[in-house]
């Protein structure tokens, strides 16, 4: 089981570990002189494995409503931009999962797609904070297109819940049991990446996005493909399906369950400078070994989409 008490003010934890559901002694943290406490190892403070099972059988309810709501039909609207969809079914889901564990965890904290889409701030403490994409992929819902698109719960305990793929029954596993392996390819001329558009369409975004692309076809790699859900590119590079992903224009919630899906399948996650990932910035690259993860990184011309604690429109 994938798990870890990360109270991002009081240290940064320098991996995730595998540990048992019991609570660990707590350890004399060793000071760095920053700060921060250079951490060698998680203290598990609490039991999560409650949080786990209650999210499970959530993501399965809500799974339950958009496996309904994809044959019916849908009233679309749209947010920053016109390509920005969401429907009832997204706010159906989003205040199924908000309320019910509100309900159960009165001092956790949510961070929602659609609630910060109608205004609610964006804020990441260190209380225990569940980071909630209802459905991922949108617009291929709204098309039903090949179906896919996927519910995404996280837990900022980096406790990574059950991401459900609601159609194809697709379930990533909450970490623990079968362990999916990233691709460890090397090289580049033989890797497939993912990406997505992002919500920008303007002509000078789409330059340096097509740019971006053109770059990584001509490296040559075997191929880039877009399949419009960022989440679930991101689970294909845990599951080994691809090598690499990166984006700009994404959001939390759309990182932070498959974040942890491929650190624990031994993949790494970073900012699109090559630096630690930062949840809030919009932007990611991923891959299964370090080599192309770097390659990625160098191709990339940035697009500024913002910041989801203090843009969250990201049309800065
Ligand atoms: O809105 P949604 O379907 O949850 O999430 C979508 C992401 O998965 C996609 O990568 C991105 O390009 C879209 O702009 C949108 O953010
Ligand atoms: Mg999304
Ligand atoms: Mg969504």
């Amino acid at each position: 089981m994938l798990y870890g008490s990360r109270r991002r003010d009081r240290f940064e934890c320098s991996e995730v570990i595998d540990v048992s559901c019991r609570p660990l002694p707590v350890n004399t943290l060793h000071q760095d002189g920053t700060g921060r406490f250079p951490v060698t190892r998680l203290f598990v403070m609490e039991d999560w494995s409650d949080c786990l099972d209650v999210a499970v059988q959530i993501a399965r309810r809500a799974g339950q409503v958009v496996q309904s709501a994809v044959k019916q039909e849908k009233q679309v609207s749209s947010k920053s931009t016109p390509t920005d969809l969401v429907t009832e079914a997204d706010h159906q889901v989003e205040e199924l999962i908000i309320s019910t564990l509100r309900d159960k965890y009165p001092s956790h904290r949510f961070i929602g797609e659609e609630s910060s889409a109608a205004g609610v701030k964006c804020e990441l403490t260190d209380a225990p904070t569940w980071i909630i994409d209802p459905i991922d992929g949108t617009c291929n819902f709204v098309h039903r297109y090949r179906n896919h698109h996927i519910l995404c719960l996280n837990h900022r305990v980096n406790m990574f819940l059950s991401s459900q793929h609601t159609i194809l029954h697709f379930q990533f596993p909450h970490g623990g049991g079968e362990h999916r392996i990233c691709c460890k390819e090397r090289d580049v001329s033989k890797a497939l990446i993912l990406t997505e558009i992002g919500a920008k369409r303007d002509p000078a975004t789409l330059d340096i996005f097509l740019g971006n692309m053109k770059k990584l076809l001509s490296a040559p790699t075997h191929g880039v493909r877009i399949i419009g859900s960022s989440t679930l590119a991101l689970c294909h590079i845990a599951s080994g399906a691809a090598e690499a992903y990166y984006q700009y224009g994404l959001h939390c919630w759309d990182i932070a369950a498959a974040a942890v899906i491929i650190r624990e399948a031994g993949g790494c996650v970073m900012d699109t400078t090559g630096g630690p990932l930062d949840l809030m910035s919009r932007r990611v690259v991923a891959a299964g070994t370090r080599e192309i993860a770097d390659y990625v990184v160098k191709q990339l011309q940035p697009i500024n989409y913002g910041r989801d604690d203090t843009d969250p429109d990201g049309l800065a």
